[in-house]
């Protein structure tokens, strides 16, 4: 299940051309795609390739897996990521639909994201991260709403997530389960010891109900 690679940029070569699959797929099927991304250390060198790439950019729109409840201008703001490392090149003509609204708190903006990730869903590409906890998007373990965020039956595509959890532990806005298990391809990337003995190690994490739960393909890209 483990897809190992040498470094992080054959692991990001592999990434963005799977990404790349996905989207050509979606606009052949559809005339449109979707895709999701993700915060952390991982994503940046995937998202550079594919702010270069070839593609119907125009036609595509890109959301999150999670965000933090902080301004885009905020250093740990997913979207500023995306902005600045995907949505620049070709990739500017994508259309981005955020996850963090300028409302009271995370829970008013994971409601008011809803009604505009409900039409995307299912998404045509998924990428995620994982901490080192198991995590995935912001269904982290110790989160009061973590069953409620797992169930696969659950009627909410976006949650939020009370501050005090994860790094950094703001408040945040997530995917649930059904929003992200119903993807058509999903990717995980993933590096260090620590992560790789959690993949395969014997505590349920959110991670593995994912792994669990999806039919569609999802591929774990890893490097030491
Ligand atoms: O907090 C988060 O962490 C995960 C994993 O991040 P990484 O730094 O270990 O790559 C990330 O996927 C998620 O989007 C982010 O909000």
């Amino acid at each position: 299940m483990i897809e190992t690679f040498a470094d992080a940029d054959a692991l990001a070569d592999a990434a963005a051309a799977w990404i790349l699959d996905g989207l050509a797929d979606g606009l052949a099927a559809r005339g449109h795609a979707t895709l999701v991304g993700t915060g952390g250390r991982s994503p940046g060198p995937v998202y550079d390739r594919l702010s270069r790439a070839e593609l119907d950019w125009g036609r595509v729109t890109v959301t999150l897996s999670d965000d933090r409840f902080v301004s885009p201008n905020h250093p740990d703001s997913n979207a500023g990521l995306v902005r600045r490392r995907l949505l620049v090149g070709a990739a500017a003509a994508a259309s981005f639909q955020p996850l963090r609204y300028d409302v009271a708190d995370e829970d008013a903006s994971a409601e008011a994201a809803e009604p505009h990730i409900r039409p995307l869903v299912p998404f045509d590409v998924l990428m995620l991260g994982m901490g080192e906890d198991g995590h995935i998007a912001s269904l982290i373990p110790g989160d009061p709403r973590l069953a409620q965020g797992l169930d696969p039956a659950g009627s909410r595509l976006v949650q939020g997530v009370p501050a005090g959890l994860g790094a950094p532990p703001l408040p945040r806005m997530t995917l649930t389960l059904p929003a992200l298990a119903s993807a058509r391809r999903i990717l995980i990337l993933t590096s260090g010891e620590a992560r790789r003995r959690v993949l395969e190690g014997g505590d349920v994490r959110p991670v593995h109900v994912l792994a669990e739960t999806t039919t569609s393909p999802l591929r774990v890209l890893w490097t030491p």
